[in-house]
């Protein structure tokens, strides 16, 4: 092992690869320079993996003046077509490559592998595929005309340097979310891992180099988020920055923006989206879904259907029967391996992680004294992981601390409501508006719901089903902007108007 390189080994898997370690900047990987490393661990063991570089602010410095010269000399320049065709060669790359990056996802996140971390590269190459034939479709621009004389139109721009921030959830799906549609747009890009998983992007940044991308176009820059995160918020060269994670922080990078030179913010932050049930649903299909939209991904989903409301008449068979699902749907499996088949709840992130959620049990069962179902008893005893089973409180007032914070773990709160209007207020009294589900064969209950829900998104008679095609951010204090779909290229665009006069007097 160099410090820029280590072999990996992932025996369940047969796999052996190259994990790159350094900081990614100019196509190159380097040592930061100052020479810290942070060491990120397994989830599933608490064993350290590896250590990697964690860039210094004059690395961001560094980093910058990379994505500032490649934007100005040849990004700006390169055609829409060759953007689309080094993001298709990227897309051909990530094809081959998808085990090993899943792989690395399981090993550095603790997601398990067959469900959770193959769907995350399914969704990264569906939206690298949608990515790369937007180039030449995306809004160009209009012509207005003015008078017999004058007309004006339009340019969409792309901004220039962007850096971005993502989580440790969906670590590579949440980078390529970002990455793709501001490399389609015609941006250069500095994008941040979070701490505790930053692996899979290291390694996608080889095939970045593979697929031809010029040098500077994209770095990648591994290191904390109170230093990295920080510098990037507060650059006075980068010209817009996008951020998943926590409402707090997704708050101070606002206010870093405010602070240095106004760069554009898109910001994706927490959730607390509720489901309703109505008497009419079908009730299995509606438990299925919920029970994915909490317990997929250990519950660390900010849409995460974490509060669900059921009316009154149905109330007692739902409960009973969303039990019976968490326990033999949603188990760690035998092993506590999160690469066997049988795991399809894996651990949480981090230790810290993993205190905060058992935080939130400890106080709705001692201090709330709440009716609590978990799966399987707690804390666990057989494994050193960070295993959370699907935790489930019922009858819990609105005021809870459960039902109005965000856990990010396998815990939902269970409420029940008597009508629509009733419904609707427990559902929209939050601060935040990412997510909503309905479950009714009413079309029209549906609809109204759709109206009425302050959310940036509403499934009806599902949940969590995200799709790359489809805008997606929040409402109040979930977010500002959107992401994919056509707006995942928008978002990184801006509007030049050009007034052009034709007459010859003045
Ligand atoms: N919306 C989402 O997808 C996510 C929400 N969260 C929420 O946040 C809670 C805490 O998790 P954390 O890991 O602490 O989230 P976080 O918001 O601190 O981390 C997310 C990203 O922000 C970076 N960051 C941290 N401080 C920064 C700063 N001052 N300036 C710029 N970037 C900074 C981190 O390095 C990481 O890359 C979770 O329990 C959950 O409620 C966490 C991760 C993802
Ligand atoms: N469901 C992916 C978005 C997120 O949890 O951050």
């Amino acid at each position: 092992m160099s410090n820029l390189h280590t072999d990996l080994k992932i025996p369940q898997l047969n796999i052996s690869l190259k994990q790159p370690l350094g900081l990614f900047i100019n196509n190159e990987f380097c040592p930061s320079s100052d020479g810290k490393t942070i060491e990120t661990v397994n989830p599933t063991t608490g064993e350290a993996i590896t250590s990697f570089q964690a860039a210094s602010e004059k690395d961001v410095d560094k980093a910058v003046k990379a994505a500032r010269d490649a934007f100005e000399n040849v990004w700006s320049k390169t055609s829409s077509e060759q953007r689309g065709i080094y993001l298709s060669n990227l897309l051909k790359l990530i094809e081959e490559e998808q085990d090993t990056l899943a792989a690395l996802e399981t090993l550095d996140s603790g997601k398990p592998f067959h469900s959770n971390a193959k769907g995350d590269l399914a969704q990264v190459m569906q939206l690298t595929r949608y990515f790369a034939g937007s180039t030449d479709k995306f809004d160009k621009g209009t012509t207005i005309p003015l008078t017999f004389n004058k007309f004006a139109y339009t340019l969409k721009v792309p901004f220039g340097v962007v850096a971005q921030i993502v989580p440790w959830n969906y670590p590579l799906a949440m980078a390529c979310w970002k990455l793709q549609g501001a490399l389609a747009a015609g941006n250069t890009v500095i994008i941040k891992p979070a701490e505790n998983t930053s692996l899979s992007l290291l390694y996608f940044a080889t095939l970045i180099k593979k697929a031809g991308f010029p040098p500077g176009v994209v770095n990648v820059l591994p290191g904390y988020g109170s230093l990295v995160g920080k510098a990037l918020g507060t650059h006075m060269d980068i010209d817009k920055i996008s951020f998943t994670g926590s409402t707090k922080v997704g708050g101070s990078v606002l206010e870093a923006s405010g602070q240095s030179n106004l760069k554009d913010v898109t910001l994706e932050c927490g959730g607390k989206s509720p489901a309703l049930v109505f008497e009419d649903a079908d009730l299995d299909k509606a438990i299925d879904w919920i029970a994915a939209g909490i317990f997929y991904n250990s519950g660390q989903n900010c849409t995460a259907n974490s509060r669900v409301y059921v009316q009154s008449s149905i109330y007692d068979k739902f409960v009973e029967k969303f039990k019976e699902t968490a326990k033999k749907e949603w188990g760690f499996g035998g092993k506590f391996d999160p690469f066997d088949k049988e795991c399809v709840v894996g651990p949480v992130i981090s230790s810290a992680q993993y205190d905060r959620i058992k935080e939130f049990i400890d106080l709705g069962k001692k201090e709330e004294n709440l009716s609590m179902f978990q799966a399987s008893e707690f804390p666990v005893k057989d494994t050193k992981g960070y295993f959370i089973p699907p935790t489930i409180f019922t009858d819990v007032p609105q005021t809870s601390k459960l039902l109005q914070e965000e856990i990010f773990g396998p815990v939902v709160v269970v409420s029940k409501f008597e009508n629509y209007d009733d419904a609707l207020k427990l559902a929209n009294d939050t601060c935040y508006g990412l997510a909503s589900a309905v479950f009714t064969k009413d079309v029209k209950k549906a609809h109204m719901f759709a109206r009425d829900i302050k959310a940036g998104t509403v499934w009806i008679n599902s949940s969590n089903d995200e799709d790359v095609t489809v805008p997606f951010g929040g409402f109040k204090m979930s977010g500002i902007g959107r992401e994919l779909g056509q707006s995942g290229v928008d978002t990184y665009l801006q509007t030049k108007a050009v007034h052009v006069n034709l007459s010859a007097d003045n």
